[in-house]
This record gives structure tokens, sequence and C-alpha cells, in this order.
């Protein structure tokens, strides 16, 4: 803190010369590499079709008992690692704003300005929506799941007017005024979703973290995984392979371009999250 303290004092100082020795180029340019802003987003907590393990997607599933209780501990979470915000971010999704409601009453900041999007909406799962993942597995067999869930540009099929959950989707009085008609999905692979969330982290958030402004996002684990392999630069290979745990927050640093200077840090024990991330993967084994 001490460091970022003064970089900010060397570099913010009106009558900064250019370094011309090389040696203090040196350290100033490892200075510059110091993270200058950070970002904290979390993916909502468990929520009653995580529990069921449907495929949820932009129907408007609550949080289950649990998910409000892993809510609870992020928060704490974020309490006793001392984090104010500024603003915060969220979906139109109540399982993501609940989740980001109860962590904003664990750090005691219920007043905090919430902004809610539909670009930050988990991506629309098409005709899997609502089905069991462990049966369609057993339908269509574990690979061809994997692809529908964790694919950089494969879709699931498209949800047809017929299908169950399509008019109570469509008619929500909350897309009202947008997504217009045109971008308002039927399906949406990982690649799909990263074209209606990028803009809204370049245009909105982005804007306001270089603006030193604390930001927590509060989503959904395609959404906030379309961000993270923008930040990180991931593969479409290496995206496949991140699970993002419920309710367990994590931090990025990020240099004065925003860019990270080190790999997310999660706000929970190794173990804990490395077993989270496993039981999201597991979800789409057959029984
Ligand atoms: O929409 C859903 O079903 C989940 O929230 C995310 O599902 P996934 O981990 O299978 O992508």
């Amino acid at each position: 803190m001490l460091c970022r303290h003064v970089y900010r004092r060397l570099f913010s100082l009106n009558n900064f010369q250019p370094v011309k020795n090389p040696v203090l180029f040196t350290v100033f340019r490892y200075f510059a590499r110091m993270a200058k802003y950070e970002v904290i987003m979390i993916r909502h907590g468990e929520s009653a079709w995580n529990k069921e393990n449907r495929f949820c997607g932009w129907f408007d599933a609550d949080l289950s008992e649990a998910g409000i209780e892993e809510a609870k501990r992020g928060g704490q979470a974020l309490k006793s690692d001392g984090h104010k915000f500024d603003l915060a971010y969220t979906s139109v999704l109540q399982r993501a704003q609940k989740t980001l409601a109860t962590v904003l009453k664990e750090i005691g900041q219920e007043d905090l300005p919430v902004v809610k999007t539909w670009r930050l909406n988990e991506r629309h799962y098409g005709a899997l929506t609502g089905l069991n993942k462990a049966e369609t597995a057993a339908k269509h067999g574990e690979e061809q799941v994997q692809i529908w869930r964790r694919s950089y540009d494969i879709p699931p099929p498209p949800m047809e007017e017929s299908h169950p959950y399509y008019k109570l989707i469509v008619d929500d009085e909350r897309y009202k005024d947008e997504p217009s008609k045109e971008e308002f999905p039927m399906y949406e692979s990982l690649k799909l979703t990263i074209a209606r969330t990028l803009p809204f982290w370049n245009d909105v958030i982005c804007p306001q973290i270089k603006a030193g402004k604390k930001i927590l996002i509060a989503a959904h684990g395609n959404s906030l995984r379309g961000i993270v392999k923008h930040l990180e630069g991931m593969s479409e290979e290496a995206i496949m392979q991140l699970n993002l745990p419920t309710g367990i927050p994590f931090v990025y640093e990020l240099d004065e371009n925003l860019k990270p200077t080190g790999p997310m840090k999660f706000l929970g024990d190794e173990e804990t999250v490395k077993k989270a991330m496993e039981a999201v993967a597991a979800q789409g084994k057959a029984k």
C-alpha cells in the first residue's frame, strides 16, 4: 500500500520530469507495472436451479438458502479484507441482485449506488433452459454438454416460441426498453455473451475504475467468464477450463492500462475455492 501511495505521489506530481537515469527509469517502470487500480467481482450464490442442476440462463431463479449463506460469507470475506466500494454493477436477475444486496449489508454499505443491466445477465441457455444438466448429459453425452457449457463459440440450440419459458422471459417487464428486439437473445455462446457484456465493461465500468472508483460487480458464471477472458487475454481453449465458484469474491489488481498485474485472487481458502470450482465443472456429468 505504501508503494502504491509513493507511486501515486510520484506520478501525480505536476512537475514530474521524464526520468533520464536508466536505473531510475527501470525502478519507475516497475512502479508503473504495480497495481494502480483494483476491481472486485462475485458470481451470485447458489440459485434454486443450481441446486436442482438445471440450465438457468435468463430464467429468473431465486437464491437457494445455501446461496444466501454463500452471499453472506462472501460479504464477510470482503469485510474482513477491509473493502469498501463507491459503486456496484449487477444484472437484472434476482440471484445476482440479492447476492449483491446481501454482500452490501454485510459490509455496511446498503446505500451504495447500484447499476443494473441486462448486459451482465448470465448467458442465455436457449432451448436447454430448465433442463437438468446431468439428464442432458445422459441423453446427449457429457462431451456435448461440456461443449454447450464451456466452449467459446458453439451456442446451445435456440429457445423457440413453444419453449415453456419463452413468454416468461421475452415478455418480462424488465426488458421493455432493452435489449432491442434485434439484440434480444434466443441463445448465446460465450462469444455472443462477451459481445454484449464487453461494451458495458469498456464504455461504462472501465471509465469509473480509471476515475479511481472502487467497483464491485455481482454477476453470473458466464458473463464474468467473458470479462475474465478479456482481462487475462485467455485463449478460447484456456477459457473452457475456467469454472467460477458461486459466492466467493475475487480481486483483480490492475495497472494504469487496466491490465491485471497478477492472477485473480479469491477471498477464500484455496481448498474451498478448488472444491467449489470442481463442483461447478461436475454439474455437467451424467448421473
Ligand atoms: O445459467 C446457469 O445454468 C448457471 O448459472 C451457469 O451454468 P453453467 O455453469 O452450466 O454455465
